[in-house]
């Protein structure tokens, strides 16, 4: 008979996979064990984990008067999950009660039960006052450093702020956006994307099951934006799903093919085609041994996805910077390629949801220099801040812009031309 779990047992699973075992949270929400779970509990385990990797530093911080020595990996997950219930107004009796639970199931763990019950009731009665002076977690030295490099540290303390408020959630209308703000009292953003600060379970929302929208950062949803009027062109998603731009490109009046190396994406992408009633012809292979002759390419390259923090923030503490340098060269040669499948005077929108400027302005600035008369357009629409414009003429996004509306992901994009 296999073992109950709980919602609470399994965000320190969670925790140890991710901090542990370097695995991300959407690697780890699978096993046996998590399959046993009910949705709500899920639902509850994936956000209590989400907000202890968002408060990591805090949690060690309140934690660390009271552990003369590191404890081992579960004990100080559960230490930690405790913690940060108990920082922000869970229940002292319930959480303390089933940490200790936790650790006592664990054969290993068995003899530290005592500990666990000491610390966490010091923490219920002395960590609330101190949480909200403790500041803002920093991002792990690996990214930190390259960022501050790059942005400057005074952007980088924006970001972390950024990355500890979360994300709202962002829509993308198939037709009318005005009339989807109003029916679901939602803000439209200037760049037509519908904000929701409070959403809850987004597959009860209004128009969800019709497909009338789908969510999608309002960052992510500029690069198809940039296109402006693209009825009737035949444009390929170059790296498709699951298919938010595929879904932008198909409602705008595009002939999209959608490609994608990965099956499983894909099959996403063909949920949400037959949701919103939007159609595409779906490629699954590798971006760079496709052929064939368009209008417009989209390439959303694959990348480091360290603009989505806000979301994510397991990213940082699972990974330490490995593979993005093979990133990068695989950026750059999806660029090379796409080109060649362009017609004469068409364009290339390469957008990469990254912080990091080698995977944004560098690779356009490289494929300019590598390809004579390639030129990059300027976008024109009226919604773009001069502050977002970049030198070499794309925009780049971060996510501690628009503050005071609740952020955006980190995003770079540019609009390239070929040689007519
Ligand atoms: C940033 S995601 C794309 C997100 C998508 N454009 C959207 O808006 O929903 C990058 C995608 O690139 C795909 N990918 C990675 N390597 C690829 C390759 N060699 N050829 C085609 N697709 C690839 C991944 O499977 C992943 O779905």
């Amino acid at each position: 008979m296999p073992q109950p779990t709980t919602a609470r047992a399994q965000a320190v699973a969670l925790l140890g996979q991710v901090l542990g075992q370097g695995r991300l949270m959407s690697e780890a929400m699978t096993g046996p064990a998590w399959e046993r779970l009910a949705p709500p509990d899920r639902a509850a385990a994936q956000r209590l984990a989400t907000e202890v990797l968002r408060n990591l530093d805090r949690c060690d911080r309140v934690l660390r008067p009271h552990l003369r020595k590191a404890p081992p990996a579960l004990v100080r997950n559960v230490l930690r999950l405790g913690t940060w219930e108990l920082c922000t107004g869970g229940a002292a009796h319930g959480v303390v009660n089933e940490c200790v639970q936790i650790v006592s199931a664990d054969r290993r763990a068995n003899s530290m039960k005592g500990l666990v019950n000491a610390v966490l009731r010091r923490v219920a009665e002395e960590g609330p006052a101190q949480w909200a002076k403790l500041r803002v977690p920093r991002l792990p030295r690996w990214l930190r450093d390259p960022l501050s490099a790059a942005w400057g540290r005074e952007a980088v303390t924006a970001m972390e702020a950024a990355h500890l408020a979360g994300a709202p959630l962002d829509l993308t209308a198939r037709s009318d956006p005005q009339a989807l703000a109003a029916r679901l009292e939602g803000e439209l953003l200037p760049t037509g994307s519908v904000r929701l600060q409070e959403a809850g379970q987004v597959s009860a929302l209004p128009g969800y099951a019709e497909g009338d929208w789908w969510v999608q950062d309002a960052a992510a949803a500029m690069p198809a934006r940039l296109l402006g009027e693209v009825t009737g062109l035949r444009v390929l998603d170059l790296c498709a799903a699951p298919g938010g731009k595929t879904l932008q490109l198909a409602a705008a009046g595009a002939r999209v093919t959608a490609l994608d190396i990965s099956d499983a994406r894909l099959a996403r992408l063909r949920q949400n085609l037959e949701r919103t009633g939007l159609s595409a012809e779906i490629v699954t292979g590798d971006a760079l041994e496709h052929t064939g002759n368009y209008d417009v390419i989209l390439l959303d390259a694959p990348c480091s996805a360290t603009g989505t923090i806000r979301r994510h923030p397991d990213l940082p503490h699972a990974r330490q910077g490995e593979g993005i340098s093979e990133l990068i060269e695989l950026q750059a040669a999806m660029i090379d390629h796409a080109l060649g499948l362009l017609a004469p005077g068409g364009r290339l929108v390469f957008c990469t949801c990254s912080l990091i400027p080698d995977e944004g302005e560098c690779q356009v600035e490289e494929a300019l220099a590598r390809h004579p008369g390639l030129a990059v357009q300027q976008p024109g629409a009226d919604w773009i801040e001069p502050h977002w414009r970049s030198e070499e003429g794309g925009l780049r996004l971060r996510p501690d812009f628009w503050a005071e509306r609740g952020g955006m992901d980190g995003f770079y994009m540019a609009v390239l031309v070929k040689p007519a």
